[in-house]
């Protein structure tokens, strides 16, 4: 039988950099929460079969979808780190859903990523062991700073990229990673992190430049501009 292919979204922040009342995901750009935008350009994808995401255990705000796009949605409590998020979520998903299968990890604060990124991540990702994530090479020159925000050096940036979601690896390889990071008492900010201190070497995948991730208020305004200026919403794409 063919792996399955599944989207986990990590989704139980507080949004703290962010600030106000309402945690971002639930925010909404172009009259739609950020959550629902990521949940549907995953399940709207023809190639992934579910989704599972991981909520606060205090979230009040959630709809308590249980499907979209005819696949299964289910929901799991969060935890404390966005590592800890995604932990829980592989923790919970069903069990045929299994270790071989292909786990797509997306930020709920991401509402903009596209169907073609998604195939090109899945199809480097089910032929590379090491799995792959999208990103995007830096195109800004570095600088290094002192804590007064005075240059001390500039940095090369040939090799460097920024990581984006979603992040593709096997449920058991990714679970057993996690797992160490957390026994470890290493703080991994993504799930290529975790796969790298397994000695994996991850494949970058470029990605649009607009999969922003919602962090502050101007990232909101830029994605409002973004969802408007799409064909049909009367911009000027
Ligand atoms: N304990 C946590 C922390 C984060 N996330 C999720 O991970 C994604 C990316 O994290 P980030 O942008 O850092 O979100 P927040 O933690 O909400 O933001 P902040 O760090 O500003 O509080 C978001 O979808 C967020 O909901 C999560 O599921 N569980
Ligand atoms: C996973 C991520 O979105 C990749 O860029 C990022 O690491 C999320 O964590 P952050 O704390 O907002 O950097």
């Amino acid at each position: 039988m063919t792996p399955r292919i599944w989207a986990v979204l990590p989704a139980a922040g507080r949004g703290t950099r962010f600030g106000g009342e309402v945690p971002k995901q639930y925010l909404e750009a172009a009259g739609k929460p950020l959550i629902a935008h990521a949940l549907d350009a995953l399940l709207s994808h023809p190639r992934i079969d579910g989704a599972l995401v991981a909520l606060a255990a205090d979230d009040a705000r959630w709809p308590g979808w249980t499907s979209r796009h005819g696949k299964p949605l289910l929901r799991c409590n969060g935890g404390g780190e966005r590592a800890d998020s995604v932990l829980a979520a592989l923790h919970a998903l069903p069990s045929d859903v299994g270790d071989d299968a292909l786990i797509l990890v997306h930020d709920a604060a991401r509402p903009n990523v596209h169907a073609g990124d998604i195939d090109r991540l899945i199809d480097v990702a089910t032929t590379h062991a090491d799995g792959a994530i999208l990103g995007a090479p830096v195109r800004d020159t570095l600088k290094r700073a002192d804590a007064a925000a005075h240059i001390v050096a500039t940095e090369p940036r040939s090799a460097l990229w920024r990581a984006f979601t979603p992040q593709a690896f096997r449920r058991g390889a990714l679970t057993a990673a996690l797992e160490r990071a957390r026994a470890d008492g290493v703080v991994v900010t993504d799930e290529a992190m975790a796969m790298e201190r397994m000695g994996a070497h991850p494949a970058l995948v470029e990605g649009r430049e607009d999969n922003l991730k919602v962090t502050t208020p101007s990232d909101l305004t830029l994605m409002e501009w973004l969802f408007q200026s799409r064909p049909g919403q009367g911009g000027s794409e």
